[in-house]
């Protein structure tokens, strides 16, 4: 599937499926608007499926795994060959994400967009990782809009399995340094500001990735303008793959429910390269990776939840569920103001 021509089936929400939903919100035996942003999100479901008869009875989890060639210069506390690891271990539902996906009834989709050794990860593989940011560009535009192509047809294979909804979630041991590089071009902020210690880092270690963030900026001089140039450059496999599947969500009219740092730095991008891409994304939490919050304002998003995770994976996405479905269910079984006959309130 072509990046080009799916950014041309991209529309903005259907007005009159929101219109509907709302109707049926007001119409429901409580003070009106009082469950606030889980009414507001039920809403947002119906504009992007174009029906107020929402349903989310199936749902996927993507998980882009890949490695980064940047690990090389000590930016991580682990090293690369615990990426290809955890993402085997999510083929046997053994991780944080996939308990927290069993308890929310969400199916888990690993894919090896990436990772640096063979895997029994289904394979969408770019290359075995990508190049050391420091000296080298990660990948060519080429591959960055392979890996963008791989999570749009990641969505178009789920939505013909049935799926209603979609989160995001990524492995790839250094990805909190392409992450916050891709941050500091597009948000236009010094690394100093939206680098963090990622899965643990010391204050030495934390010092070096930024450094090493601001070399790579410097020697690339990556087009802000240009988001695939953006992730070619000092991006990686993961997060082209997950803006990737937010272009496709769009173009699919599947809701996307957006993870922590990473997958926001790649929603960023995709919004870079389709703004109305925003519309389609449902924020979970706030990462307390620095430079959390400061993407989830450049996206115009306020979270569901501030748990203080910052574990990647899709967990934060994952733990939204259990809220959406409390929110469906009064939504779709609530007796109405007329069933119980008391008069409606009025707006104010
Ligand atoms: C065992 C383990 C499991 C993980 N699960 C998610 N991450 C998270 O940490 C990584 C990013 O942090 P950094 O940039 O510091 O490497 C990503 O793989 C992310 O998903 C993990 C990290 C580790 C070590
Ligand atoms: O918020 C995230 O996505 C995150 C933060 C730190 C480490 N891994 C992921």
């Amino acid at each position: 599937m072509k990046l080009n021509e799916i950014i041309k089936k991209i529309e903005p929400l259907d007005e009159l499926a929101k219109q509907n939903c709302r109707k049926r919100w007001d119409s429901i035996a409580k003070p009106l608007y009082s469950l606030g942003k889980l009414e507001e999100v039920i809403v947002q479901i119906s504009g992007i499926t174009k029906s107020h008869k929402v349903k989310l009875d199936k749902r996927a989890l993507v998980i882009m795994c890949a490695d980064n060639g940047v690990v090389e210069e000590g930016v991580t506390q682990v090293g690369s060959e615990i990426t290809a690891i955890v993402s085997e271990n999510f083929m046997d539902m053994n991780s944080c994400v996939c308990v927290m996906a069993q308890q929310a009834a969400v199916d888990v989709y690993p894919i090896d967009i990436g990772i640096m050794r063979d895997t029994k990860v289904p394979n969408r593989k770019v290359a075995y990782g990508t190049k050391n940011i420091r000296y080298e560009p990660a990948m060519t535009r080429e591959q960055a809009v392979q890996a963008i192509e791989v999570g749009i047809e990641t969505v178009f294979e789920l939505k013909e399995k049935g799926y209603h909804i979609l989160a995001t979630g990524e492995m790839g041991i250094g990805n909190t340094t392409t992450s916050s590089a891709v941050s500091s071009v597009l948000l236009e902020l010094s690394p100093e500001v939206v680098t963090g210690k990622g899965a643990g880092l010391s204050d030495t270690g934390l010092e070096k990735k930024r450094k090493v963030i601001a070399e790579a900026i410097e020697l690339h001089k990556p087009d802000k303008n240009d988001p695939i140039d953006v992730l070619a450059k000092v991006g990686g496999f993961d997060i082209a793959g997950l803006a990737g599947v937010y272009l496709g969500a769009a173009a699919a009219k599947i809701p996307v429910v957006m993870d922590g740092f990473i997958s926001a730095a790649a929603a960023l991008a995709a919004v870079g390269i389709e703004p109305e891409v925003i519309h389609y994304i449902i924020p979970s939490h706030v990462s307390k990776e620095s430079g959390g919050k400061r993407l989830l304002d450049a996206l115009g998003k306020e979270p569901f939840l501030t748990c203080d995770m910052c574990l990647g994976e899709g967990t934060g996405a994952v733990a939204l569920f259990p809220l959406l479905d409390m929110a469906l269910e009064v939504y779709l079984k609530m007796s109405t103001f007329e069933e119980i006959e008391i008069e409606a309130y009025q707006p104010l």
